[in-house]
């Protein structure tokens, strides 16, 4: 295999003195999309928090292309590596388009000449989230699942090759939730990017991820292919659900209806 995008090795996570994440390892490979999937309190989160540098190891370690996260600087993480968290703080008046904005600092070089590079990737973010018409708008007066994708335009904007994206599907409606699904996608095939994501939805996971890595109590307790993880034992085992699996009618990936 090339080298991981991004691997944890033996990594404690948590907060405070508590551990969350237990001895987890796991390598994600370049130019694929994976999703995190678990109950709620299963450590989604605190592992991909880690994963971002958002916290620190309590033990064990995070590379990021091959090298320790840690020994990275935040510029060069912030250029490599895009976060889109649970949860964000709205910045009281500032509009769709300072906050996208906000995405291209970490690129912002000396050079003028960048400028223009700038503008491209605002333009390309606010186009790629449907935001365009909204761009003068103020976040705060916004609905939240247009809010959401302003967060996700800074993410895009920030141009890194990975993208952590935590529950990026809440608030937004089928429409919207199936146009991100498919920009994942788009943005793995066509521009190189690896994505990792929590997602609660497992047949949106099923749908739209090449791996789904299953975590209860802080541990993974199945990681594969979508066929390999959708299972009935998994589902049970995992997040106590009586369920059965069948295959979905347009995609032929499994689709899980509980009993
Ligand atoms: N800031 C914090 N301080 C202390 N404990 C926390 C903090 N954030 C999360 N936890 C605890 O860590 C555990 C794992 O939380 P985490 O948010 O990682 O789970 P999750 O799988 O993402 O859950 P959810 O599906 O509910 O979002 C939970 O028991 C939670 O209460």
């Amino acid at each position: 295999m090339s080298t991981p995008a991004l691997a944890a090795r033996h990594l404690d996570a948590g907060h405070g003195r508590t551990v969350v994440v237990d001895d987890l390892t796991l390598e994600v490979a370049p130019r694929t999309v994976t999703a995190l999937v678990g109950p709620n309190g299963s450590g989604k989160s605190t592992l991909l928090m880690t994963l971002a540098r958002v916290l620190r190891p309590q033990a064990g370690e995070v590379l990021l292309d091959g090298s320790p996260l840690a020994r990275t600087s935040s510029v060069e993480v912030a250029r490599r590596l895009g976060v889109l968290p649970q949860s964000a703080v709205v910045p009281t008046g500032a509009t769709v388009r300072e906050v996208v904005e906000q995405g291209r600092y970490p690129q912002l070089g000396a050079w003028a000449m960048l400028r223009r590079r700038d503008d491209t990737a605002m333009r390309r973010a606010l186009e790629l989230t449907g935001l365009t018409a909204l761009a003068d708008r103020r976040l705060d007066s916004l609905s939240g699942g247009e809010r959401q994708r302003a967060w996700i335009a800074m993410t895009l904007a920030q141009e890194t090759g990975i993208l952590l994206l935590d529950e990026p599907t809440t608030y937004l409606d089928v429409r919207h939730q199936i146009d991100l699904m498919n920009l994942v996608e788009h943005l793995r095939d066509d521009h190189a990017m690896t994505v990792v994501m929590v997602l609660h939805d497992l047949n949106q996971a099923a749908r739209h991820a090449d791996r789904i890595v299953a975590l209860r109590g802080g541990r993974v307790r199945a990681d594969g292919p979508p066929r390999a993880v959708l299972t009935p034992t998994v589902l049970r085992e995992v997040f106590d659900v009586d369920a059965v699996v069948v295959d979905d009618p347009v995609t032929g990936r499994p689709l899980f209806v509980s009993r």
